[in-house]
């Protein structure tokens, strides 16, 4: 099946006078199937935003190809493709009621008027807010705001829907909610969607296909379930939380997260295939339903030479002697060269 979006090689480098300018984003490629959703996530200026910018059409690549349905759309202005934007501002027209507001871009598109607003219509039914087709956006919460602009995204069916950071507005709470609506509407309209997000939990809950970024380049992707578990690089383990790059002895670099390390009372012995290490607790911070424990490997130094652990108890202080166990299960062996 034919991509819906597909990159070859795409770059884009912002020329900056009398300097060798800034390489946002190098040699990326990426293809997105029909009905997918696709998260872009990494750090602050890992190229995000540049990426889908250039999807969309405001930002000409530098290098490189981008096509839609199969078709190369390097060239193609942004309103001759069929694209539906959400920004984390919501950029509604404060005039407009909100069903006007939803209709706007089919209008700009030539539907007839009666299609226009039974089409509407149905998209703010789709985010639940038919009831308030009549108001005008700034009598509206935030999320309301941010449905309405989903809607509007959604109303002109676009191939794909492109969407930047759209809930990082919005307080924590509503924004697991609205995750779960932008789901739900995703997957009733099977539209083609790639989000860009710096939130780790936000591409987990969302993604078919999580594409992580580094320097503008291509760090690691593939489904929440296959990249989570097994992260290819030191980079992706940093970024999805695995605290610990213990160095042991005669092996190579490996990770571990702080759920997944175990404390046993000094003495004790771990299970057959799993690593177990001496060391001494050297700080405790209470955190409710457990501690994060932080323990010495005996005879280690660096950055390698502690471990950090979340421990169900709060039984451990500073100076106990324990039993650091690595499950095998958990220990994910990274590539050589990358150990810092
Ligand atoms: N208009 C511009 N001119 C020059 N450099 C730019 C421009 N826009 C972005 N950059 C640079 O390109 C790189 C990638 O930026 P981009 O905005 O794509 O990153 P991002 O991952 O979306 O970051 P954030 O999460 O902070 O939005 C950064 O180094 C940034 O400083």
């Amino acid at each position: 099946m034919t991509p819906v979006v597909e990159l070859d090689r795409v770059g884009h480098r912002f020329a900056a006078k009398g300097t060798a300018g800034t390489t946002a984003v190098a040699d990326l490629d990426l293809a997105v199937r029909r009905g997918e959703f696709t998260t872009l996530l990494g750090p602050s200026g890992c190229g995000k935003t540049t990426t889908l910018r250039m999807i969309a059409g405001f930002l000409r690549p530098t290098s490189g190809r981008i096509l839609l349905e199969g078709a190369d759309a390097t060239r193609t202005p942004p309103e001759k493709r069929n694209i539906g934007m959400v920004f984390q501002s919501y950029a509604l027209f404060p005039h407009m009621t909100l069903l006007d507001n939803v209709g706007y871009g089919l209008r700009a598109r030539k539907v007839p008027a009666a299609e226009a607003r039974e089409r509407a219509g149905r998209a703010l039914e789709l985010v639940g807010l038919s009831h308030a087709a009549d108001r005008k956006p700034a009598a509206l919460s935030g999320g309301q705001q941010q449905r309405v602009a989903l809607a509007r995204a959604v109303a002109i069916r676009p191939s794909v829907l492109l969407l930047d950071e759209p809930l990082s507005n919005l307080d924590a709470r509503l924004r697991v909610q609205m995750r779960r609506e932008l789901l739900q509407v995703q997957r009733e309209t099977g539209l083609t969607a790639i989000l860009v997000t710096h939130d780790q939990d936000e591409a987990l809950e969302l993604s078919d296909t999580m594409v992580i970024l580094n320097g503008g380049r291509l760090e690691q992707q593939g489904a929440p379930r296959d990249v989570f578990p097994r992260p290819a690089s030191r980079f992706v383990a940093e970024f999805l939380g695995y605290d610990n790059f213990p160095e042991l002895p005669g092996r190579g670099p490996v990770t571990i997260r702080p759920e997944h390390v175990r404390l046993l009372p000094a003495g004790e012995r771990e299970a057959d295939g799993d690593t177990g290490l001496d060391g001494t607790v050297s700080a405790v911070t209470y955190q409710g339903a457990g501690c994060l424990v932080e323990a010495g490997i005996d005879g280690a130094d660096g950055p390698g030479a502690a471990v950090r652990c979340l421990h169900p108890a709060d039984d451990l202080r500073p100076g106990d002697r324990v039993r650091i166990v690595l499950p095998r299960r958990h220990l994910v062996e990274l590539p050589a060269g990358e150990q810092r």
